[in-house]
């Protein structure tokens, strides 16, 4: 039978419904993240309802990998001896069968970065997202032509990059901007939520993508429609904490805020969910 494709007015509910699971069943979510991004990330997971657990040791992971619902891992502040424990980790969640999301943070920034990231992408993660540079990189598997952790590209820019990888990674693919994009090679969505202002409070990105893993690992059937979801529930906390910003440092508290207080109503009048195939 031909799969039915996601209606607009339908992804704004689907937004709701994996909020709402994410508040009830308050998943258990590892995330082995950077040193910058471990405040934002895990309030960002504490306001959803999630569980963080910014466990990274080596030696804890065969004990406290299996019981989460989801593992996080972002490459932001990689260093040789941190690698290990990430690619285990990711072993150990697909082993047993736990969704994992990757955030390559500054693929292309080195070759050393874009080895591990690619090495990374052979584990098999659920979900990538990345900004358009990162995307890019990757997909080309090539470094160059990126600003370390911030992208020189446009999400668009980066459609059929993304598409190229979630071909062949079996990932989904998302990729963060103006849009956000999400794709699976055929088809694509885009959430244009958000505000710029974003981009200027460090870590929102990888905190974004913490979210997914909370989104992905209460629906893990479904990480294409949980993607999604996530990406335009973080858009709509920024736009909501946007009203009364002064700048980026209060947007980051207001963002904690809105996300915490989200409700029905909002995320159906504000989610604007789109089909770009
Ligand atoms: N121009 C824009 N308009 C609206 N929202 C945006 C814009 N650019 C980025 N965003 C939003 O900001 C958040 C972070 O995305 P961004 O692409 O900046 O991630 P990133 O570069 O990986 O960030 P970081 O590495 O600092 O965590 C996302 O929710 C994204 O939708
Ligand atoms: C600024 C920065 N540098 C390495 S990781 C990180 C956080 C945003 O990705
Ligand atoms: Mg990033």
């Amino acid at each position: 039978m031909e799969k039915q494709e996601t209606q607009p007015k339908e992804w704004s509910q689907k937004s709701w419904e994996t909020l709402s699971k994410v508040r009830k069943n308050s998943p258990l979510i590892q995330c082995i993240t950077n040193f910058v991004s471990m405040d934002l990330a895990a309030n960002t997971l504490l306001a959803a309802g999630a569980s963080p657990a910014m466990l990274h040791s080596f030696d804890e992971i065969p004990d406290f990998t299996p019981q989460v619902a989801a593992l996080y891992i972002n490459v932001g502040t990689l260093t040789a001896s941190t690698l290990p424990a990430m690619k285990s980790a990711a072993e150990i969640a697909v082993k047993n069968g736990k969704p994992w999301v990757f955030d390559p943070v500054a693929a292309g920034c080195s070759s050393f970065r874009l080895r591990a990231c690619l090495d990374l992408l052979l584990l098999k993660p659920t979900v990538v997202r990345g900004n358009g540079s990162e995307i890019i990189a990757l997909s080309r598997a090539s470094f160059g032509d990126t600003k370390g952790a911030d992208s020189v590209h446009e999400s668009m820019d980066a459609l059929e990059a993304a598409k190229s990888l979630a071909l062949k990674t079996g990932a989904v693919v998302a990729v963060t901007g103006a849009v956000d994009i999400v794709t699976d090679g055929k088809q694509v969505i885009g959430a244009r939520n958000g505000v710029q202002m974003l981009q200027k409070i460090t870590a929102t990105g990888c905190s974004v993508t913490a979210l997914i893993s909370a989104f992905v690992a209460v629906d893990p059937t479904h990480a294409f429609e949980a993607t999604v979801a996530a990406l335009s529930v973080f858009g709509i906390a920024g736009e909501l904490g946007m009203q009364d910003a002064k700048g980026p440092a209060s947007l980051r508290v207001n963002l904690i805020d809105s996300l915490y207080g989200l409700d029905q109503e909002s995320i159906l009048q504000h989610a604007k969910i789109s089909s770009l195939s």
